[in-house]
């Protein structure tokens, strides 16, 4: 039986607001899906009406928009889907009325979380994935995003080797700059990493917010350990407390990663020899020696106060976009 608050979806797929969006994921995630059969064959809630086009309360999967196989930017032949984010198999999307090109993230309905979509659709910055909308079909959560149509990071390191310091420049002062407006509001993004910053023809974006939290206070006591172990702050991994400063130090590793092609520690410590970094991280220094042999004076100055093992002395957003390594001056370039 449809409750008061689900009769209202019963309509099918309506334009909304942020609020709405956040009420209808809220219902979703409670609901049961033995509750699915008798609801409408498509539910949803949609933030984007200048590229998505409704019809008579019908949004239909395959025919208002067709989902397509990522056909990998570089020639790497992988399934056709973007790597799995958190829970979740990435599709390139096209709107057929519009021919708005989207990304389209399938979660199933057991694994989905509020805060999938919570931090996309409450916090909007040029360099975090937009939420266009989201929608209920075949028991499965389709989240509708702006697409990185150049693919991930790791997707280019993967097929283009190590990135030109001025190419990592220009992706590290977009993070920044999504970070930094994550961190105004408190909120932690929990896994920078190459994988997860996607590219644009003008701009990088940070995707995947299913392990993001919103601190209460200064600090974040953790019940579980978020995030990829190559990327974790020596402090996120002693589990006794941390900050957005956990976020800057997973970019340090990422831009590590970007100028070797390898994350840091995997070739000093063999995967192969070594299952989990949790014990490497804490007990070492930071991965100084990681740093690509031919790394600029001023970016290995920029590494140091990006990677520093204590969270209280390490620089925050807002003070690396001023840092040197990121505003060479102009004949540099
Ligand atoms: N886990 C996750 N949650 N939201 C996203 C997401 C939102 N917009 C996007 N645009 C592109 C890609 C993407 C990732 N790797 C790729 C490789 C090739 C081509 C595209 C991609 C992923 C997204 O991803």
């Amino acid at each position: 039986v449809l409750g008061s608050e689900q009769k209202d979806y019963a309509n099918g797929v309506r334009y909304g607001t942020v609020t709405e969006v956040l009420s209808f994921v809220n219902l979703l995630s409670s609901m049961q899906t033995a509750a699915l059969p008798n609801l409408p064959e498509e539910m949803g809630v949609l933030l984007n009406k200048k590229d998505m086009a409704v019809k008579k309360g019908r949004y239909q999967i395959n025919m208002d928009v067709l989902l397509f196989p990522w056909k990998l930017t570089y020639k790497n032949h992988g399934s056709g889907l973007v790597p799995k984010g958190s829970f979740g198999k990435v599709h390139l999307a096209q709107d057929t009325t519009t021919r708005k090109r989207m990304a389209c993230k399938l979660i199933p309905m057991e694994n989905f979380k509020a805060a999938d979509v919570e931090f996309q659709a409450r916090f909007r910055h040029e360099n975090i994935a937009e939420l266009y909308g989201v929608l209920l079909w075949n028991q499965s959560i389709h989240l509708f995003m702006e697409a990185g149509e150049g693919g991930s990071v790791l997707e280019k390191l993967d097929s283009c080797g190590p990135m030109r310091e001025f190419e990592i420049i220009w992706v590290t002062k977009q993070v920044l700059r999504g970070l930094e407006y994550l961190h105004s509001h408190n909120v932690i993004h929990h896994d920078i990493k190459p994988s997860n910053i996607v590219l644009m023809s003008d701009k990088a974006v940070l995707v995947d917010f299913g392990l993001t939290v919103q601190m209460t206070d200064d600090v974040y006591i953790p019940r579980d350990l978020r995030g990829t172990e190559m990327y974790m702050s020596p402090e996120l991994v002693l589990c006794r407390g941390h900050s957005t400063k956990t976020d800057i130090y997973s970019l340090g590793t990422t831009i590590i990663h970007m100028q070797t092609g390898s994350p840091p520690w995997v070739r000093r410590y063999p995967r192969t020899a070594y299952p989990s970094y949790l014990y490497i991280i804490h007990k070492q220094a930071p991965p100084m020696e990681d740093i690509a042999e031919d790394c600029s004076p001023v970016m290995r100055s920029f590494l140091e106060r990006a990677l520093e093992r204590n969270p209280a002395l390490r620089s925050s957003a807002s003070e690396l976009l001023k840092d040197d390594a990121i505003n060479p001056p102009r004949e540099d370039q």
